[in-house]
């Protein structure tokens, strides 16, 4: 796909494709829209890390209370947004046991009563029992730890999410 494509865009079809590489978050597409031409993809997403690195904490957070709880209830009633929705399947998040589910459940909410935001992870990159392990893993870190770490999380979904649009731009019968 020429970056060109992206860049002739008028702002409805720039936000309908990628309004969403931010769970969410339709506004960071719809400021970085005035910043085109993007020289590359890379150069897109540096404008995205960008706009998140310069909002005070409570705007991070904000991004993060965004997103939708791993394997919680909008998951399992299928009203996630596509991308959620697909990428969480992928992670295998659909056939979990009762304890799992528990489990996850039990360790979402300690999360969201630790750090104030839910806890994020690149399903895509990732499985189900990976998923749990980290989760407890990072439910000791320090805050300021945890928040760039959820961050990171929020950028590598971004980047996944791109990869698609490259491709689906690229070859729209897939
Ligand atoms: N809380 C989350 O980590 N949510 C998600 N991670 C993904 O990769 N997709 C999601 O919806």
């Amino acid at each position: 796909m020429s970056i060109q494509m992206i860049n002739s865009m008028d702002f409805e079809e720039f936000i309908d494709i990628l309004g969403n590489i931010i769970e969410n978050c339709p506004l960071i597409a719809a400021t970085i829209w005035s910043q085109r031409p993007f020289k590359d993809l890379t150069d897109l997403k540096k404008h995205v890390f960008d706009f998140i690195e310069a909002l005070p904490q409570s705007g991070k957070e904000g991004i993060l209370r965004c997103h939708p709880d791993i394997a919680g209830r909008e998951f399992e009633q299928g009203t996630l947004t596509p991308q959620s929705q697909r990428e969480q399947r992928e992670a295998g998040l659909s056939d979990l046991s009762l304890e799992e589910r528990r489990r996850l459940g039990h360790l979402n909410s300690a999360y969201k009563t630790r750090f104030g935001f839910p806890f994020v992870i690149a399903a895509r990159l990732s499985d189900k029992a990976t998923i749990l392990k980290e989760l407890e893993r990072r439910l000791k870190n320090q805050p300021a730890q945890e928040l760039s770490t959820a961050l990171e999380e929020v950028l590598k979904i971004c980047h996944l999410r791109l990869e698609d649009i490259r491709q689906s731009l690229e070859d729209p019968a897939k």
